[in-house]
């Protein structure tokens, strides 16, 4: 299972990308990406709750090496792990979102390119290799996001994930404080000569230009137009879960943002339960929040996720190390699951169960906690 010994100062853990990261940017760009809204609860409780979650060893599982790989609307994922869509990765290094989707893609793992990437559609979709979903915030010149779906359709994007969290972004008082304007060579390539080009200040821009009169009928004219699943971002509740389904999509994330929307609200890992039996396998259940570890993978499957999206570590390992640190953020994102999956007794994702882990306070696996019907006995 273990490579070669590790050069000195090679990072071994996301943490250490992150923390290569924090001394690589200006602090005000760190602040950007690392910071959440109001008091960062929320942001906290992400990372936090997995800390809570406890695995259940599998002795001698006589696994020689687990198949890490998923199916996802009829792709093949190497694991079940992709780049959930963040603004602007030339913030984070020159090599930007084409160096993300190159390093994603050489490891067959997907990216979500946001609506405000710094590289176009095009551009990014030429140098991946693997799946490409595109993020889409709804613009009040609607035009504007219509031809940004049928440009992702024509250049091979394979889904459209519709950010439902985000009629404006959050109050985050780290950009507040900083007077944080997204630098002038730092442009949405996508959106150049658009109505929705907008301004260097996220907040003030998304307060302008974004659709608050959205509701979940877009969800059908985003499909209808464009022939690609929309996914739904940004659900945390039965009740929207419901609605989200009701809408016709093809997938959920759940997802708080990364704590960058409304504080206060649950952990992602908090919320994936009661998304997931709402949902009652009509349609794959995502999410992203809080991952910094195979092991955290492990546990929002367990949990009931199909696959999970990392965001900030994408970001950071750009900054560590350009396209190539995403490379070997990914590549060891991948072998601490395959381990993890090993010593927990799982020879493929698919069997990944509520078995595995067990949840704080109980002193039993998940399953008796999430299906309380169910007739089981662990010692
Ligand atoms: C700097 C930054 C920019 C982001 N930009 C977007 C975006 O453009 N669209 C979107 O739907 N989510 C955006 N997100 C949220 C991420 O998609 C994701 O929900 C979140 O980062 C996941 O949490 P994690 O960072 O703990 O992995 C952004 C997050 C960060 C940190
Ligand atoms: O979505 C976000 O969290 C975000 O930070 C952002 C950045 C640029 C434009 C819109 C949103």
């Amino acid at each position: 299972m273990t490579s070669a010994a590790p050069r000195a100062g090679e990072p071994l853990t996301l943490d250490d990308f992150a923390e290569h990261a924090r001394r690589e940017l200006l602090p005000e760009v760190w602040d950007f990406i690392a910071g959440g809204a109001g008091r960062e609860r929320t942001l906290a409780a992400n990372e936090a709750v997995f800390g809570t979650v406890r695995l259940r060893p599998r002795a001698l599982p006589g696994i020689e090496q687990p198949d890490t790989s998923v199916e996802v609307f009829g792709s093949s994922w190497a694991a079940p792990v992709g780049i959930a869509p963040v603004a602007y990765h030339s913030l984070a290094h020159p090599d930007g979102e084409t160096g993300t989707a190159a390093a994603a893609g050489r490891l067959g793992l997907p990216l979500v390119v946001s609506t405000f990437a710094g590289r176009t559609l095009e551009e990014v979709a030429g140098a991946a290799d693997a799946p490409l979903w595109l993020q889409l915030y709804c613009f009040r010149d609607a035009g504007t996001t219509l031809r940004l779906a049928l440009r992702a359709r024509d250049s091979g994007y394979q889904a459209l994930v519709l950010t439902v969290d985000t009629p404006f972004t959050g109050r985050r008082l780290r950009d507040l404080r900083n007077g944080f304007a997204v630098p002038a060579h730092v442009t949405p390539a996508n959106l150049s000569g658009s109505a929705a080009a907008g301004s260097a200040t996220p907040g003030a821009h998304s307060r302008l230009a974004f659709d608050r009169s959205l509701d979940w009928s877009a969800v059908a004219r985003l499909r209808d137009l464009s022939g690609l699943p929309v996914l739904a971002k940004g659900v945390l509740t039965a009740r929207d879960a419901e609605a989200a389904v009701g809408a016709g999509v093809a997938g959920i994330i759940v997802s708080n943002h990364g704590g960058r929307q409304l504080d206060g609200v649950q952990a992602s890992l908090e919320a994936l339960p009661e998304v997931v039996s709402a949902v009652r396998g009509s349609c794959p259940v995502f999410l992203d929040g809080g991952i910094r570890s195979g092991a955290d993978v492990l546990v929002a499957l367990a949990l009931g996720a199909r696959a999970v999206f990392v965001g900030r570590p994408a970001l950071y390992a750009l900054a560590a190390g350009g396209s190539e640190g995403v490379h070997r953020m990914l590549t060891l994102l991948i072998a601490e699951f395959a381990d993890t999956m090993v010593l927990t007794g799982h020879a493929s994702p698919g069997t990944i169960d509520a078995d595995t882990v067990i949840l704080p306070g109980h002193g039993r696996p998940a399953t008796e906690t999430t299906a309380p019907h169910t007739d089981r006995s662990h010692g």
